[in-house]
């Protein structure tokens, strides 16, 4: 069978099956295994950090000291959120508003493997198909939103 988000398709050129990831838009001549969120080792995502007077590093490119309360960061993010659930990009959204440096590279965090990511991260993370976003995660870093991409 085929696993969930790839799709069989007929290259127009040659005529040959292929298969299309249709979040990551990503094609592979060979059939996609199945592999278990758990079992894999490692997962692409990218993020959109909002820092907070509690952050253990509260400062960021975006603002020297961060003032903000945790609370005012929860808003701040879950309207960021909504915006997103609106059709506003990520990659878009995290480069203009992440206190993470990954807002360079909309957020992208690359592949990561288990145990370099603060617990609560990696849980999220690990728990998403690819293509779907996290709700709000609250770690020791700030407030965060996770969107995992391979
Ligand atoms: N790619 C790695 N190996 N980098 C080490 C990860 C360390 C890990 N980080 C986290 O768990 C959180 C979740 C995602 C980002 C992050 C925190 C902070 C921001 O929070 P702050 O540390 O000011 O509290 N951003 C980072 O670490 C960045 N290097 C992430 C990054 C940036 C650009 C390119 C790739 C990765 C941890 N165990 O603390």
């Amino acid at each position: 069978i085929i696993p969930e988000g790839w799709e069989k398709r007929k290259s127009r050129s040659t005529g040959m099956v292929y298969y299309l990831n249709i979040y990551t838009k990503e094609s592979q001549w060979e059939l996609p295994t199945k592999k278990a969120t758990n079992e894999l080792s490692e997962v692409e995502a990218a993020h959109l950090l909002v820092k907070h007077a509690g952050s253990r590093r509260p400062s960021s490119h975006r603002e020297e000291n961060i003032t903000r309360t945790k609370e005012e960061a929860r808003e701040l993010l879950e309207g960021y959120k909504q915006e997103i659930d609106d059709g506003a990009d990520f990659g878009e959204m995290a480069s203009k508003y992440s206190d993470c440096s990954s807002y360079k590279k909309g957020g992208s965090l690359g592949r990561f493997k288990k145990g370099v990511m603060q617990a609560k991260f990696e849980e999220a993370a690990f728990g998403l198909k690819v293509g779907e976003m996290s709700g709000i995660v609250d770690t020791d870093s700030g407030l965060h939103i996770i969107l995992r991409t391979k």
